[in-house]
């Protein structure tokens, strides 16, 4: 038997039995306790319930949730809509959008999540009416986060959409069991419920080229589309520019985005909860490479969540917000002679567009090239083709269109010379001498670059304080001799925590689908590939604490645990003064536990 009593120390002045104190610890103790054994297993972090206001905000642009007002507002007919987790869905979108400018359709491109759906039920108030979806599909058949609710509300089908006209252009990966199952279930659900399909469903499979699937869908759509509208190519081919360039000269720093999701200075003053918009500037306490030998490096990470109130569970993902390699971003910097440290701003010339700027400004242009743009993954045909003009020789300006052109030629001379060759950005910048496109309008059309998801390779049981993640380093060579890294993980093997100096890295933890089986005597395969076993790590970890805490010693160390955490979160504590704290409520015997094993 072992027993921890309580020891009144004679030089502590008498006090209350029950202090002010003590009520509010035992009451949050008592709160967490609850949670812990009753609600852990439902949510990862907590997400407030917020109620969605309609502002004008100061720009006098409107967020008018109606989209039937705003398309009337900015005399708009057609409206293409996307479901979008990682930006592609959101791109095609844009595409469509302006192309339709080429034939007289006036288009705007809206977020489900930022729209009333039940408008679709009203389009017949806006002539020759037309929407268009970009879905993509997540996880067992899931629609992304921004179209949850829509497909709630689809689910729901109470509406009558006799006079809809829509198509729908699903985005999805052949090598997932439900493939494309959101762009099926929205065009047989419009269809359903009274909406006209004009143009067949298209489907896009990420595994082989989601490119040239959707370039080979638009060429037969848009001939179908002015079919039924009755409208006719205007025969402008140009490239139409989406967003105005500002160039600010003295604008105040504090005003200045440097790498902020969303929120400026979001990363000197850090407010839980963290979330995509809002990441986590997380301290990389471990770094170490797990291969013993080999050229190959695969690396066990872990970040710091302390005092963050980031709650995890084993199998759910963590997010990473990775920086581009500076030598690519000096490297644009210096073939398009421009000063980096320009601070600029890109504003959509659309007032009634919901997105204003396509990333973060204003913001330098080293920037927006280090954390806001992609410029490693090859870039699509849209973005050269948009460029073309840029090009002053005659023959690079040929090349141009004719990799861009949707023929079989030109998807073969693309596939072969852009994605098997693996050039970026730059490498293209340096192989057409001629193609200098100015700096604004190349970061109007690069794509955002993405946060890097990360299995978590730990349990919260045994690392509450921890999230743990294996990745494999991304470096290999390019068909044509080029070094290629891989973004996040280049950048992550220099994250070194030295003595007390802690490198930081935004995260922010992303609920998976993916968990063990409630009951803990359940038997469990596991079967992962390579850096695939990662999650099982934190399966495991979870198994073995399960094993060990049906004993007491853990159940102490436990609740010492969640104390700890109480006061460090509740009185602003560091873990050193928590555990001080915790010793003088003890001296005092106003902390015991009688502890059995
Ligand atoms: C974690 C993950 C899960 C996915 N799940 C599915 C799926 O169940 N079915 C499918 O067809 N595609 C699936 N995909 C493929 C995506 O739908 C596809 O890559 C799409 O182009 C992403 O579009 P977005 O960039 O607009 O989010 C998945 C992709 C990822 C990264």
């Amino acid at each position: 038997m072992e027993s921890e009593d309580a020891q009144q120390s004679p030089d502590v002045p008498e006090e209350a039995i029950i202090g002010m104190m003590d009520i509010f610890l035992l009451c949050t103790c008592l709160g967490i306790v609850i949670y812990w054994f009753f609600f852990r297993g439902e949510k990862t972090h907590d997400s407030p319930t917020v109620k969605k206001l309609t502002v004008m905000p100061a720009s006098g642009r409107s967020n008018d949730p109606s989209f039937i007002n705003k398309m009337r507002n900015s005399g708009k007919n057609m409206i293409v809509f996307y479901g979008s987790q990682t930006g592609t869905a959101e791109e095609f979108a844009g595409r469509l959008a302006k192309d339709a400018q080429r034939y007289g359709m006036k288009a705007l491109v809206a977020d489900p999540e930022e729209c009333e759906m039940e408008d679709l039920s009203k389009m017949g108030e806006i002539e020759n009416s037309f929407a268009v979806f970009c879905m993509a599909t997540y996880g067992e058949g899931d629609p992304t986060d921004n179209a949850q609710e829509f497909h709630e509300w689809l689910e729901d089908g109470t509406s009558e959409l006799n006079d809809l006209k829509y198509a729908v252009f699903g985005l999805g990966n052949k090598t997932y069991e439900n493939y494309n199952t959101m762009g099926k279930f929205v065009d047989s659900k419009l269809e359903e419920l009274g909406g006209t399909r004009v143009f067949e469903l298209g489907l896009g499979d990420d595994d082989g080229n989601l490119e040239e699937d959707f370039v080979t869908w638009r060429e037969s759509f848009w001939p179908t589309v002015c079919e039924h509208f009755g409208v006719e190519a205007t025969g402008e081919e140009g490239s139409v520019r989406q967003y105005a360039v500002t160039v600010h000269e003295d604008i105040p720093k504090e005003k200045i985005f440097t790498g902020e999701v969303a929120r400026l200075k979001s990363f000197q003053n850090q407010k839980p909860p963290y979330d995509a918009k809002n990441p986590y500037l997380s301290p990389v306490i471990v770094n170490r490479e797990l291969h013993k030998g080999g050229d190959r490096s695969c690396m066990h990470l872990e970040f710091d969540i302390t005092g963050s109130k980031i709650r995890y569970e084993s199998g759910d993902h963590v997010a990473v917000y990775p920086i581009n390699d500076s030598e690519l971003v000096n490297g644009i910097g210096d073939i398009l002679s421009i000063d980096l440290d320009t601070v600029f701003s890109l504003l959509n010339v659309d007032e009634e567009a919901s997105k204003k700027h396509p990333f973060p400004c204003p913001c330098s242009y080293r920037t927006a090239l280090s954390h806001y743009l992609d410029i490693t993954s090859p870039p699509r045909t849209n973005v050269l083709r948009d460029l073309v003009e840029y090009a002053s020789d005659p023959k690079d300006k040929e090349f141009i269109l004719a990799i861009t052109s949707p023929t079989p030629e030109g998807k073969k001379q693309y596939a072969d010379w852009v994605l098997a060759d693996q050039r970026d950005i730059l490498t293209i910048l340096r192989d057409l001498p001629s193609f200098r496109p100015p700096i604004d309008h190349l970061l109007e059309m690069l794509p955002r670059l993405q946060a890097r998801y990360y299995s978590i390779a730990s349990s919260p049981k045994l690392h509450p304080q921890s999230i743990h993640i294996t990745a494999i380093l991304v470096d290999y060579t390019t068909r044509t001799g080029r070094p290629a890294k891989g973004v996040a993980t280049s950048w992550l093997k220099n994250k070194i925590p030295n003595g007390p100096l802690k490198p930081t890295v935004p995260i922010y933890v992303r609920k998976s689908q993916f968990k063990l089986p409630f009951k803990p005597t359940t038997p469990v395969i596991m079967i992962g590939p390579g850096t695939g076993l990662a999650p099982f790590r934190g399966f495991i970890q979870e198994r073995h604490q399960a094993k060990e805490c049906s004993d007491a010693r853990n159940m102490a160390r436990d609740v010492n645990e969640v104390l700890r955490e109480v006061i460090m979160e509740e009185g602003g504590k560091d873990r050193a003064q928590a555990e001080d704290y915790m010793k003088k409520l003890q001296s005092k015997g106003r902390y015991a536990a009688d502890v059995w094993s």
